[in-house]
């Protein structure tokens, strides 16, 4: 039901605002592309993609911003907030948080020199939302691939789309607190790595410090991921899981040497993930505020 061109009669300068914006906020801070296009996957994991992961708690409801994968971890609201505040003044009531979300997520990776891909549109943001999947359906950085493959199954997505969205982790940062076990306890981890992951990120302290994903392009969206777990150096354990041994090694070493096929499985896996369950027609409603129902 979604479309591509949704917005072309009823705000057609939508699509560059949002591009714009993510442009300037990146050009701010060079994380912020990693943090908008995680904001769209941990949309999309809990009801769909729905703009449920921006409504704020209040005392008579409760969000998902406190879920464990998201507490003290996900960001860039303000500038969800600001782009959604340009919008409003263009065209009111017309565009969904959800869709500025995954616009927001394309525009972030062709920033930062990923691929490009067609973002269908017409998703409704929701009046809920849930705390509960929020914590059971996003994957934790301590599963193994059997995990993983099966929390992205549980939302109609492959194992090699699993692989392919993985790759995202060419950007951004993780905290101390989701690797600390991986640097100090296992084997299978390149030990210069794990030297200089701990001195950011020490045995009993130090849970909120943060390092690169991919410590050796951590602002540019290309496949050193791939390579980085040929060579042990998955900063995550779910990270090194998909080069360990086992059925994902095959598509973790093509990927590794050829970009282009990697950008090709990310952008069509992109597309599928962001159609996970959307509200259209007349359920759902569009948000004049992303962080509140109206
Ligand atoms: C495969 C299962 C996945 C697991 C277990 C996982 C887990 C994590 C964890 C633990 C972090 C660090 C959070 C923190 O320390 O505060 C992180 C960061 C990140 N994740 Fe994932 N993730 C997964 C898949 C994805 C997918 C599918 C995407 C997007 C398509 C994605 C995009 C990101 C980005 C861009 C960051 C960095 C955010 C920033 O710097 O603000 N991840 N992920
Ligand atoms: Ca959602
Ligand atoms: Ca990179």
């Amino acid at each position: 039901q979604l479309s591509a061109n949704f917005y072309d009669k009823s705000c057609p300068n939508a699509l560059p605002t949002i591009r714009i914006a993510v442009r300037s906020a990146i050009a701010r801070e060079n994380r912020m592309g990693a943090s908008l296009l995680r904001l769209h996957f941990h949309d999309c994991f809990v009801n769909g993609c729905d703009g449920s992961v921006l409504l704020d708690d209040t005392p008579t409801f409760t969000g998902e911003k406190t879920a464990a994968p998201n507490n003290n971890s996900l960001r860039g609201f303000d500038v969800i907030d600001n782009i959604k505040a340009h919008i409003e003044g263009i065209c009111p009531q017309v565009v969904s948080c959800a869709d500025i979300l995954a616009v927001a997520a394309r525009e972030s990776v062709v920033a930062l020199g990923g691929p490009t891909w067609v973002v269908q549109l017409g998703r409704r943001d929701s009046t809920t939302a849930s705390l509960d999947t929020a914590n059971n359906d996003i994957p934790a950085p301590t599963f193994d691939l059997g995990d993983l493959t099966k929390s992205f199954s549980n939302k109609g997505l492959s194992a090699t789309d699993m692989i392919a969205l993985s790759g995202a982790h060419t950007i951004g940062q993780a905290r101390c607190v989701n690797f600390r076990n991986r640097i100090y306890s296992e084997t299978n981890i390149d030990t210069s790595l794990a030297t200089s992951l701990k001195s950011n990120c020490p045995n009993t302290t130090g849970d909120n410090n943060i390092s690169p994903l991919d410590a050796s392009t951590p602002y540019a969206f290309d496949n050193f991921y791939y390579k980085n777990l040929l060579n042990k150096k998955g900063v995550l354990h779910s990270d090194q899981q998909l080069f360990n041994g086992g059925s994902a090694d095959s598509q973790t070493t093509t990927y590794s040497s050829n970009m282009a096929t990697f950008f090709t499985d990310f952008s069509a896996a992109m597309v599928k993930m962001g159609n996970i369950n959307p509200i259209t027609g007349s359920s759902g409603q569009i948000r004049k505020n992303c962080r509140k129902v109206n």
